[in-house]
């Protein structure tokens, strides 16, 4: 086990992410309890649990919308508590169900993602310069949303609209990417469409530091290198995918007996 670093060490450049001793509590409970957790410039995380293990609730403090009940947080150098947020969300990328069911319908795809720029949901009176435009463009041509651009958000399906969340949350040019289970409701086709784009994503060295949470391996791109298992609140393995991803661990986070398997990049796991 790597020695956890003390609750004020300095945090280094290259780290994005650093949870140290967090405890996060409300009506008595812990949702997470005692956690650390960090990652660096150029890791992708996906962070795996059941139902209620605290998933969310971790990403919400990395995203520094949560602080923690005791313990320390550095999000990109800062440590939460200490640091005018509003400096900060901007350098963060959040793609959650929760801001997707925000979206005005009847805004174009456009706008929608152009909108991030000055953090609003729709446009008004802001004046955008064309470099905001063309990335704006750029990011939907990234996402495969190109040719749907002037479409009113309420019109898509399901997956266009992850699709369009990711592109809208990489708008701003972030230096970390979260994403709370962005292939949550889609179909096969959709699952697999959006698994190919977050692999290209995860290759790209320009990308920013990406964590992904999820339940199911299977939704897990190949290109990303680290996991965080999550149990009631604490942590049951972390570090690189091929030591974390195996039956035992699994088997520990969800409590059923599973075997795992890893073929060409991707993971799949059933009953033992
Ligand atoms: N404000 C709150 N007050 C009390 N309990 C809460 C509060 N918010 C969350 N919880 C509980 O904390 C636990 C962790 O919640 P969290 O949303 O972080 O889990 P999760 O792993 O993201 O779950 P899911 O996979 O179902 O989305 C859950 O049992 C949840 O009911």
């Amino acid at each position: 086990m790597p020695q956890e670093p003390p609750l004020d060490a300095p945090v280094d450049d290259d780290t994005v992410i650093a949870v140290r001793n967090a405890t996060v509590t409300r009506g008595g409970n812990h949702l997470i309890h005692n956690l650390s957790w960090q990652v660096e410039l150029d890791e992708r995380w996906v962070v795996l649990g059941p139902n209620g293990a605290g998933k969310t609730t971790l990403l919400n403090l990395a995203a520094a919308r949560l602080h923690p009940t005791r313990g320390r947080v550095y999000v990109l150098g800062e440590r939460l508590g200490r640091v005018d947020i509003n400096e900060l969300r901007p350098r963060i990328g959040l793609a959650t169900v929760a801001l997707h069911d925000r979206m005005p319908p009847d805004e174009t795809v456009h706008n929608i993602v152009l909108t991030a720029a000055w953090s609003v949901l729709g446009r008004f009176r802001e004046s955008y310069d064309p470099i905001d435009e063309s990335r704006a463009t750029a990011l939907l041509e990234q996402l495969g949303m190109g040719p749907l651009a002037s479409r009113l958000y309420g019109t898509l399906s399901e997956g266009e609209r992850k699709r369009v969340q990711i592109a809208r949350a990489l708008m701003t040019d972030p230096e970390l990417l979260l994403l709370d289970e962005p292939a949550a409701g889609l179909d096969l086709g959709g699952r697999e469409d959006l698994v190919r784009r977050l692999a290209e994503l995860a290759a790209d060295p320009d990308s920013p530091a990406l964590v992904l949470v999820t339940h199911h391996v299977e939704e897990i791109p190949p290109g990303f290198s680290h996991g965080l298992l999550l149990r009631d609140g604490e942590v049951v393995a972390q570090g690189l995918l091929r030591d974390v991803l195996t039956g035992e661990n699994l088997t520990a986070t969800f409590g059923v007996p599973l075997r795992v398997d890893h073929a060409d990049g991707r993971w799949s796991a059933r009953a033992a």
